[in-house]
């Protein structure tokens, strides 16, 4: 099983990452250009580990393992089993890494992409040994959300994927494998098809942002959270949605270019919380309130899903 793991960009996903994979015993090199970037990564090790004890997720036999901050690329992949890619999505900066880090290691290093929906085919275009690359897509905040999806590219060695599937498993996660390699994986499709429409609700002044999240998080998202969308078609009655979306589905946005008051807000360097500005305000102590109160709503909410409460 794999035992060293190298981290390539940390930002918002990176610290979760590494703190999860070390409870479960790997060691962690991680590396990221920014020093910034590595010192708030740092002080969030802590805070990721007490919401790790609060999901009683334990250490195996052997125990934890460590993360280790580097200074350089090459120190970060020197040894390791696997390489994983956090880097911004952006296929040129993905590619500059895989480029960086190709000489660096042998060809049976896996190399594991958290692209958000990037086809791994390609990404896998500018990397040697090609079969060695996966996608590997946590959410976030990915220290707790157990759901990983893993998929291959057509040049992905079947093994390649077994391989993560069974260390997101040996973690005590949910490894999802994706049969096929289309843009946003199966998760992220979902999510944007239900964001875009989300937005165009919002945009055309049908309802308030607020009201759209209170709509929608004690609607359909409290029920999809215990009862997934196949098993809702059966609850509901496929009847039913035979009926409704014989006219429902010609209605609804179908956009395929980028909202104007997305285009409008991130143009204006308004990208929500890390901004300080998004869709809502956040001064930085109610962004950091909202982190702790929203990592102990999912922890609670996991372990009654989990059957632990
Ligand atoms: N933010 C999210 O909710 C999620 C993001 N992802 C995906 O994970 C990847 C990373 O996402 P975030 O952490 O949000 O990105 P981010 O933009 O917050 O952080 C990326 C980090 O990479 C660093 N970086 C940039 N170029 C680098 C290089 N050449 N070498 C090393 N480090 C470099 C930056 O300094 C930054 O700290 C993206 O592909 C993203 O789509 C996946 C799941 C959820
Ligand atoms: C808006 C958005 N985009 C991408 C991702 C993951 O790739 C997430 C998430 O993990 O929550 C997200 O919220």
């Amino acid at each position: 099983m794999i035992k060293r793991a190298a981290l390539i960009g940390l930002g918002t996903m990176g610290p979760g990452i590494a703190a999860r994979l070390s409870r479960g015993g790997l060691d962690v090199t991680a590396y990221d250009v920014s020093q910034a970037a590595v010192e708030r990564a740092r002080g969030m090790l802590d805070l990721a580990g007490g919401v790790l004890d609060r999901l009683d997720i334990t250490s195996p036999g052997t125990g934890a393992g460590t993360v280790r901050f580097v200074e350089t690329i090459a120190e970060a992949v020197d040894g390791a089993e696997l390489v994983i890619e956090n880097v911004p999505e952006n296929i040129d900066i993905k590619a500059r890494t895989y480029r960086d880090i190709d000489p660096l290691i042998g060809p049976s290093v896996i190399v594991a992409s958290d692209t958000s929906g990037i086809p791994i085919t390609k990404l896998q275009a500018h990397i040697s040994h090609p079969e060695r690359m996966v996608g590997m897509h946590w959410s976030n905040p990915p220290h707790i959300i157990p759901m990983i999806e893993v998929i291959g590219g057509e040049q992905t060695a079947p093994e390649t994927v077994a391989t993560i599937r069974d260390l997101i498993r040996s973690l005590g996660l949910l490894p999802v494998v994706v049969k096929k390699d289309v843009p946003g994986f199966v998760e992220n499709r979902v999510l944007y098809a239900l964001l875009r429409e989300a937005v165009d609700l919002v945009e055309r002044g049908v309802i308030e942002p607020e009201d759209l999240d209170t709509c929608v998080s004690w609607g359909i998202g409290y029920k999809i959270a215990v009862i997934g969308p196949m098993a809702l078609l059966d609850m509901a009655g496929l009847d039913i949605y035979k009926s409704v979306s014989s006219f429902l589905n010609a209605d609804l946005s179908n956009r395929d270019d980028v909202a104007p008051m997305v285009m409008e807000k991130t143009a204006a360097s308004k990208f929500g919380i890390k901004s300080g500005e998004g869709m809502f305000s956040y001064t930085p102590e109610q962004a950091k309130a909202l982190q702790g109160e929203r990592a102990r709503k999912l922890v609670a909410v996991r372990r009654i899903l989990e059957g632990r409460e």
